[in-house]
């Protein structure tokens, strides 16, 4: 059984269709990517799936259970972390204070809690260096990894990340890579949205490409960093020839970054 089944989902905003009948799947231990063109619908379906946002139609199973219509404080509950588009960590509280917030729903476990916490300081020595500082002063590539590591202190078994290398240095980049690549080898899957496209497919095992809220194409990650129509819209690639499923997004689409959005 797939750690996370997602079928046939539709998501709105007033009259603007979002997603419309995505599915997708992503096995224990996985690396997902999920591609596509700014509006394509990335965020959408990260927030669909974390109940930040409410489906229209179609199911979300977390192994096995139906978690479509829970409140998004119940999914976090059930294993499933979210860093969103934005970092988003609590600013006026100390390194430290955010990891608290983020092991909050195991605060009855504090052997488990202390763990978690030296795992994440190991994870991330830049943070434990900065223990105390407030989290607000923290570089933007510092939030971010604070931001994964709050995450982490719910020890979920499926962790989404929402374009995580945005703003950010490649150095930092290739940093957050790395760490998203050993938080897969400690046992979480991971869903992974990005517009750096050319890192996310040498890191995923799949990937799927979203276009205008709908699943145009999806495969093996090495199959789609060779596919023409990847490579022309998302790679730098020669432009391909048009796609018998309707055209892949426009390279001058993608938030006025390099192809690889550097
Ligand atoms: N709060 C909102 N109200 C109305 N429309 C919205 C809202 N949020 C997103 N949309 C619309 O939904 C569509 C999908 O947006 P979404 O942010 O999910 O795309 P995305 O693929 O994450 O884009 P980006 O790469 O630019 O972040 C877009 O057409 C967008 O304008």
């Amino acid at each position: 059984m797939a750690l996370l089944e997602v079928t046939g989902l539709d998501a709105s905003y007033g009259a603007i269709e979002a997603l419309s009948g995505v599915s997708l799947r992503v096995e224990p231990g996985e690396i997902v990517a999920i591609l596509g063109a700014n509006g394509a619908g990335k965020t959408t379906l990260l927030r669909t799936l974390t109940g930040l946002h409410r489906a229209k139609a179609g199911t979300v199973l977390l192994d096995g259970q139906d978690i479509t219509r829970r409140r998004a404080h119940d999914i976090v509950g059930m294993g499933f972390g979210h860093v969103p588009e934005g970092r988003r960590v609590f600013a006026a509280l100390e390194v430290d204070g955010n990891l608290t917030m983020g092991g909050y729903q195991s605060r009855k476990e504090p052997a488990a809690l202390a763990e978690r916490r030296r795992q994440v300081y190991e994870l991330f020595p830049r943070l434990a260096e900065r223990q105390g500082q407030l989290a607000g002063t923290l570089s933007g590539g510092e939030q971010q990894m604070l931001a994964i590591g709050r995450a982490l202190m719910n020890a979920p078994r499926f962790l989404a990340l929402d374009e995580p290398s945005l703003g950010l240095s490649p150095l930092f980049t290739r940093n957050i890579f790395k760490i998203v690549r050993r938080i897969r080898e400690q046992g979480t899957a991971v869903l992974l949205v990005e517009q750096n496209a050319r890192q996310a497919l040498r890191l995923a095992d799949r990937g799927y490409v979203l276009e205008t809220g709908r699943v145009a194409l999806e495969g093996p990650a090495a199959e789609l960093a060779d596919d023409p129509r990847v490579k022309a819209a998302y790679l730098g690639g020669a432009p391909a020839e048009p796609s018998p499923r309707g055209p892949v997004a426009s390279t001058s689409d993608n938030g006025g970054k390099g192809a690889d959005g550097s």
